[in-house]
């Protein structure tokens, strides 16, 4: 990661985080967005893709998948700097600047933060059944997709009935992967579109309606124990890789150990009307920031997000002035590609 120091380090990139970049770019800010899971979109990525949001302005309902499309393509238009698999372990204020410690090693530098955590760190649901850990110790079992391009002629199951466990699939067979999908009922919880695409896939093996019951090594690959759900009779499946997809949890254990953490306000952190918490610099927009009469919305976090930027510049440059409109912003300077 680049010793620099940023002008903005924004943690988190759910809705808040991804437009706080896109906004600070239009600042032309230098600025580092921290993600802790593979993904960005926060809470719609996790839990809601498939469902139209209906409460946004200028939009007559908008499937949260679509949404977070609109909202990475729209922050990769500026000059951005963006770190998946990448966790916030402690933030600590010295003199002038913050340090921003990411995955418990590795340290970046700011002048000012945005928290943008929602409500926590997102870890995967992990499957606790007899031989897991060391499935997972021997790289066997996965709770993310690993890297596609480094997999030639593998056979991977994957289990779950929602949206996960389903993109998680889909994404397999995109890439031309034998996967055998299991599910303890004969019905998933996912977008219709995605199931009839794997419906459709000669690469898709329905294994259901079956739970895994134990996982055992085999010369290099998994043998997955398979307990039927109607009659309880055990039958195996031997695969390269078990992928689990089902789902995450959000967590505030991380951020409780961090040194400099600010003042907690119900499910959040106390923010003043600049959107800044108790520590100065510190900044919090999205379902992160807390204050009386808070509504935990998109559209209060669109809103929350050119506040804490414009005012951490005024805090850390209180020379530099602004905001501009967006109309008088040359895009020709500004956005990567003109
Ligand atoms: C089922 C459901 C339906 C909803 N429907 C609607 C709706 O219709 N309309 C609406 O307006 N709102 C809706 N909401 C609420 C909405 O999703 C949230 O208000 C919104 O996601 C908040 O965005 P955010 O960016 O602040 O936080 P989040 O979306 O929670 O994103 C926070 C991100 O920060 C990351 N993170 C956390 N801690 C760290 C760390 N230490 N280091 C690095 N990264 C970290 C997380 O992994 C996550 O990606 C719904 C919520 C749920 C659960």
């Amino acid at each position: 990661m680049a010793k620099d120091v940023f002008d903005i380090v924004i943690i988190g990139a759910g809705p808040a985080g991804l437009f706080a970049q896109f906004y600070a770019g239009l600042r032309e800010l230098k600025t580092a967005l921290i993600e802790s899971t593979a993904r960005v979109g926060g809470q719609i990525t996790a839990l809601y893709p498939e469902k139209t949001i209906l409460d946004l302005a200028a939009f007559i309902g908008i499937p949260g998948r679509d949404l977070v499309a609109k909202l990475d393509q729209q922050a990769q238009l500026v000059n951005g700097n963006t770190f998946l698999n990448s966790e916030v372990t402690d933030i600590k204020k010295t003199a002038s600047e913050f340090s921003v410690e990411i995955n418990h090693h590795a340290a970046i530098q700011a002048k000012s933060v945005i928290i943008a955590t929602g409500h926590g760190s997102f870890s995967p649901r992990k499957i606790d059944v007899p031989g897991a850990s060391e499935a997972q110790q021997a790289g066997l079992l996965a709770y993310t997709l690993p890297d596609l391009s480094q997999t030639k002629n593998q056979q991977f199951a994957v289990v779950g009935g929602g949206n996960t466990a389903i993109d998680y699939a889909l994404e397999l067979v995109n890439h031309g992967k034998q996967v055998h999908l299991i599910h303890r009922r004969d019905n998933f919880r996912a977008l219709e579109s995605s199931m009839t695409k794997l419906e459709n896939s000669d690469l898709t093996t329905f294994v259901t309606p079956k739970k895994i019951s134990g996982l055992t090594k085999q010369a290099g690959k998994l043998l997955i124990q398979l307990q039927d759900m109607h009659d309880d009779s055990v039958n195996t499946l031997l695969v390269d890789q078990l992928i689990a997809g089902y789902g995450f949890t959000a967590s505030f254990e991380t951020i409780d150990h961090w040194q400099d953490k600010p003042q907690q306000y119900q499910q959040g952190f106390l923010t003043d009307t600049a959107q800044m918490t108790t520590t100065p610099g510190l900044f919090a927009v999205g379902d992160a920031a807390s204050h009386l009469g808070k509504s935990d919305l998109i559209i209060s976090a669109f809103g929350e997000v050119p506040i804490a930027v414009n005012q951490a510049v005024r805090y850390f440059d209180p020379d530099r002035g602004g905001p501009q409109h967006s109309t008088a912003i040359n895009t020709k300077e500004i956005f990567k590609h003109g």
